[in-house]
């Protein structure tokens, strides 16, 4: 039964994202898991109190350029096991260590072990996880028997990456609008649940800047549940930059079994969708497109939802909303637009917003990366074995 529902995991984890305008489909490999094994420490020579050499240990480090696939085309038997630790004698009294492994992933991995607690995440390039420790050498304290490496199962999930992340409700027309701003063909309906996997496509602008942006199954009330597409696919909002919500301005309604929502209704339901899923999402720059202006009355009700936004506490109280549907923090949108990705209005300019507030917010990563780096360089002076399983 385990095993059965760790295939299924393993399977349904592939997500099959669309080539942009080959119509090729290739799969996009997220998950894969290796066995790393410390090396045993070497034995310990009690007559002249000799020292054997520690085990070397297995860290996975973040690099650019390599995909999942590649970490496993490099090594299919996907088993990776550090050095020996050599054995102390008459004329080495202290056997060396054994040789480290350093397994190269790409940048946006979580490292797991076998029960799924996350050893470390590797966000940015150069990050080190130390994911199975070598043995310790033969010496007193252990009665010189070199002691065995540690073995640990490992998963390495990498999260989609993208710049702009496109949230929102089914049949808001983010796919419409995926399709506005790239060279991607998006399959576009009027029912639900059209997107059934992310996909990836590339803003282009006039001095051939590019700008990721990933499509995203809608997401609807009880996401974080697993409800609907559900949380297999809030797992890749987490690797974007930035968010774009999508509302339709006349409200959603899933089928007539299911309460109609207000414009307003669906940005409170997704807020809170994502805060259940992660809190620290509602920390990323957002930008908040009402969708299909085109349509009548359309202008009037953008209107009421911009004002709504102004006052957020103030509104949700007019609201017939259950209270355990609300969020209990509002998300600050750093812009608000009215388009209709249908039309073609309005997108261009939310398209170089989306560039301003992107750059605007990489002068501030900046900063934070080059003091995470000093911290890291800080912390690699100190490395220790005791260490196990945090970034080093
Ligand atoms: N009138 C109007 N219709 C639109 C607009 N944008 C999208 N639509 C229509 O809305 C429907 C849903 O569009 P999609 O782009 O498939 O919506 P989606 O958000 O990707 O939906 P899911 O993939 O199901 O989450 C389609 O029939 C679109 O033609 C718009 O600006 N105006
Ligand atoms: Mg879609």
């Amino acid at each position: 039964m385990v095993f059965l529902s760790y295939i299924l995991r393993k399977e349904l984890s592939k997500s099959v994202v669309k080539r942009q305008g080959t119509g090729r489909a290739w799969t996009f490999f997220d998950t894969l898991d290796l066995l790393v094994r410390g090396g045993a420490g070497g034995q310990g020579l009690p007559k002249i109190g000799g020292v054997g050499g520690n085990g070397g240990s297995v860290y996975v480090v973040a690099k650019k350029n390599i995909t999942l696939r590649d970490v496993k085309r490099k090594n299919p038997t996907k088993k990776y096991t550090a050095g020996l630790g050599s054995n102390s004698w008459k004329r080495g009294p202290l056997g060396p260590p054994g040789k480290d492994i350093e397994i190269p992933v790409p940048v946006g991995v979580e490292v797991k072990d076998q029960y799924g607690r996350v050893l470390g995440s590797l966000d940015i390039e150069g990050d080190k996880v130390l994911v199975a420790q070598g043995g310790e050498g033969g010496n007193p304290a252990n009665n010189f028997q070199g002691f065995k490496g540690q073995k640990r199962f490992i998963n390495l999930d990498l999260k989609l990456l993208a710049d702009v992340g496109l949230v929102g409700f089914p049949n808001a027309g983010k796919s419409t609008l995926l399709s506005a701003v790239s060279r991607a063909g998006p399959k576009i309906a009027s029912y639900p649940f059209t997107t059934v996997k992310p996909q990836l496509a590339k803003m282009e602008y006039e001095d051939f800047r590019q700008i990721s942006i990933a499509d995203l199954p809608g997401l609807i009330e009880g996401a974080h549940l697993n409800r609907g597409m559900g949380h297999t696919f809030l797992k890749h909002i987490e690797r974007t930059k930035m968010l774009l919500f999508m509302v339709d301005v006349g409200g959603f309604q899933l089928s007539p079994k299911y309460p109609y929502r207000s414009a307003l209704e669906t940005i409170l339901l997704l807020n809170r969708e994502l805060e259940l899923y992660k809190e620290e999402l509602l920390e990323k720059p957002c930008v908040l497109a009402l969708n299909k202006i085109d349509k009548k009355n359309a202008n009037f009700l953008a209107t009421d939802v911009k004002e709504q936004l102004q006052d957020m506490e103030d509104s949700v109280r007019n609201l017939n909303l259950d209270k355990d549907l609300l969020p209990q923090r509002f998300i600050r949108f750093d812009e608000v637009f009215t388009i209709s990705a249908k039309l073609d209005i309005g997108v261009e300019e939310l398209k170089h917003k989306l560039r301003d507030l992107l750059d605007t917010y990489a002068d501030q990563r900046t900063e934070y990366q080059r003091q995470r780096f000093d911290h890291q360089r800080e912390l690699d002076s100190k490395t220790s074995v005791e260490q196990a399983g945090f970034i080093v």
